[in-house]
């Protein structure tokens, strides 16, 4: 998407200097950072610390981290060594995963000598189909948005809730939960979209800065007050994405988003989830039993980063010392508080049956 004007995708490849360039989320919303990706070190550093975030953006960038380690040494011990650090790295996200299986899977028949080029082409393409997977669901997700615009008087906005950041920095470009917000947008229908600022990272403050960037009318709004704008009808349909959702449509997203989907049960507010279906473990039925859930750094719940008066990025403690933090990064929503599932192959239902309609090839495999 834009940013003052300019288009950039999250991650691009730099081909003067033969290099992966990334925006560095660390820095956002207050700079605008981007980034050279130049060692295994550099790629691992990226997605531990969140310099990229966002499971297809972390599933493209493994993909050019395993393209750069062919590169270095197309040996099968080499690209194994790889795989493990690569995947090592954050565990919830199953694009991460994905993204490696398909670059191991496909380089290794092929003579070591075609490896790197191989690898670098497959990255390549990985990231021009997350494009194309996120602008479908913005065109599927589009359709939900208009059916409840019909039903509104003309200039009044649909109201959207998101939660963390599912948007076009959280992917290669348009984002999941957000491509049906540009593209409602850009169809002249009247939004407005609260945006879950989502503790501890704050990732609704990227919300705020992708939606105010493209002029999509947005409140950043705690946590904890989605629940009451839906018990007081401010809210005519949840979106969120995903890091993992299982085969019986089980959805794994950013802490926080199973008691938004409890809310909207309560509520009767639609609870929509936009998937990429590199997102979709088919391996796995049960998401609260068999999702790994991130646990990161107490740090991250104990500090907050921001702009200090003086302008600079500071951070500060807003715990007395010495309190103990805990950060589970990530939680599960069952399928049953699921209205719909948004993916590239249209909306389904948040059940065995809904996905495998949609994806029989691989429900099947
Ligand atoms: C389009 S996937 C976005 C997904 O990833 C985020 O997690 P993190 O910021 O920790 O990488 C969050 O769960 C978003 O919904």
């Amino acid at each position: 998407m834009k940013v003052n004007g300019t288009h950039y995708r999250s991650l691009w490849w730099n081909a003067q200097d033969d290099v992966l360039e990334i925006i560095d989320q660390r820095s956002l919303p207050y700079e605008f950072i981007t980034q050279q990706v130049k060692t295994l070190e550099d790629f691992e550093d990226a997605i531990v610390e969140m310099r990229v975030r966002g499971a297809p953006l972390i599933g493209a960038t493994a993909a050019y981290g395993m393209a750069l380690a062919l590169k270095l040494d197309a040996s099968d011990a080499h690209m194994d060594a790889a795989w493990e650090r690569l995947n090592e790295t954050r565990p919830t996200a199953i694009n991460l995963r994905w993204a490696l299986n398909r670059c191991r899977e496909a380089m290794r028949p092929l003579p070591e000598a075609e490896r790197a080029a191989a690898a670098l082409q497959l990255a390549h393409d990985i990231a021009d189909e997350d494009v194309e997977i996120c602008r479908q669901i913005g065109e599927h997700g589009l359709k939900l948005i208009r059916e409840i615009a019909a039903k509104k008087p003309a200039g009044e906005p649909v109201r959207l809730l998101t939660h963390c950041n599912a948007g076009w920095i959280a992917t290669v470009d348009w984002g999941t939960a957000t491509s049906p917000m540009y593209h409602a947008h850009d169809a002249g229908i009247p939004l407005h979209v609260w945006v879950d600022e989502t503790r501890p990272r704050n990732q609704g403050a990227l919300t705020s800065w992708e939606l105010g960037s493209h002029g999509v009318p947005h409140t950043y709004v705690t946590d904890n007050a989605g629940g009451h704008l839906m018990q007081h009808g401010q809210v005519d349909m949840v979106i969120v994405g995903t890091d993992r959702t299982t085969r019986r449509g089980d959805v794994c997203n950013k802490i926080g988003t199973y008691l938004k989907a409890l809310a909207a049960h309560d509520n009767g507010v639609p609870f929509y989830v936009a998937l990429p279906s590199p997102t979709i473990d088919w391996t796995v039925d049960d998401g609260v039993a068999e999702i790994p859930i991130e646990e990161r750094s107490p740090r991250e719940t104990t500090h907050i980063q921001g702009t200090m008066e003086d302008g600079s990025i500071g951070v500060v403690q807003v715990t007395p010392e010495g309190t103990p933090g805990g950060n589970p990064a990530f939680d599960v929503t069952p399928n049953r508080l699921v209205t719909g599932l948004i993916t590239e192959r249209g909306v389904c239902e948040a059940t065995p049956e809904g996905l495998a309609a949609l994806f029989p090839e691989m429900a099947g495999a």
